[in-house]
């Protein structure tokens, strides 16, 4: 670390606007490493905006400090190169090739053209690590298009895990997936946020209940909420926003001892 910041994910007073609208409105928000975080709220609260301001897709006030690094003001392959890994609803991967040539080229991002097209000998350990860690071993050799839905997002984490990417910014990335593979999902970011920073865009609230291990819950581009899910849950500014009405008083106090 080059300041005092605590490690992780800081963002402070963030905004960003589009011609007068401010969609994202004056955000405070910290993520530690080993944290499985989840960014929820109803459409348009300015999730995704968010993800784009600290991945450079969008212009922002404020700051957002990741490894000791303002990130704000900076291109997008400059925040990538300092670590920061984004996934999108779907998956961006080569159809045409092998699982295993995704994750090498993935590997080798950083590399000059000439050393790509080397030939090299075995499969590098970072690449054999990311395949296990992703669940596809057994696939390594399968062009990426044969697989299915759920396994091209793992194969897109895998990516990410190859290079090195401290900060996983991943959005919905259960989205049209099986019961089977929401639940593989869930686990595989559990094992990947163990080590490393992690927000989670979601609209699965079963999802998030089953993994998440806090909540930030956007509303008008602002933080309405944040804690546990039971915290988030229990908290009537919350199911104002998405039931229309808070819980029933014995509801609430039973969602509310789970705190
Ligand atoms: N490029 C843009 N130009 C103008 N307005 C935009 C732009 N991008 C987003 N917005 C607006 O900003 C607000 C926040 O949008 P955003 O996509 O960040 O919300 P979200 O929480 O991710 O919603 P969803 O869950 O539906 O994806 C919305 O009102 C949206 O219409």
């Amino acid at each position: 670390m080059t300041d005092d910041q605590p490690p992780g994910l800081t963002v402070r007073e963030l905004r960003v606007a589009f011609d007068g609208f401010t969609a994202v409105d004056g955000v405070d928000l910290h993520v530690a490493p080993g944290d499985l975080r989840f960014l929820i709220g109803p459409n348009g609260a300015g999730k995704t905006t968010l993800v784009d301001a600290v991945t450079g897709l969008v212009q922002a006030t404020g700051s957002v400090r990741f490894g000791g690094r303002e990130l704000l003001g900076r291109p997008v392959h400059r925040i990538a190169r300092l670590g920061v890994g984004r996934t999108f609803q779907t998956a961006t991967v080569f159809e045409h090739l092998t699982v295993l040539q995704n994750l090498d080229i993935a590997a080798g991002a950083d590399r000059r053209p000439h050393t790509l097209l080397r030939q090299r000998r075995g499969v590098p350990p970072a690449v054999e690590e990311a395949l296990t860690t992703i669940g596809l071993t057994g696939h390594a050799n399968r062009p990426a298009g044969t697989l299915a839905h759920g396994q091209k997002q793992w194969l897109e984490i895998g990516m990410l895990l190859v290079r090195d990417t401290p900060l996983l910014l991943l959005d919905e990335p259960v989205a049209g997936m099986s019961h089977a593979e929401r639940d593989a999902t869930g686990e595989l970011l559990r094992t990947v946020a163990a080590d490393r920073t992690v927000l989670v865009i979601e609209h699965d609230m079963e999802f998030m209940r089953a993994f998440a291990s806090s909540v930030t819950v956007l509303h008008a581009g602002r933080v309405l909420s944040e804690g546990t899910v039971a915290e988030v849950r229990a908290d009537p500014r919350v199911q104002e926003v998405y039931l229309g009405h808070p819980l029933p008083a014995a509801t609430a106090g039973r969602i509310a001892e789970e705190a």
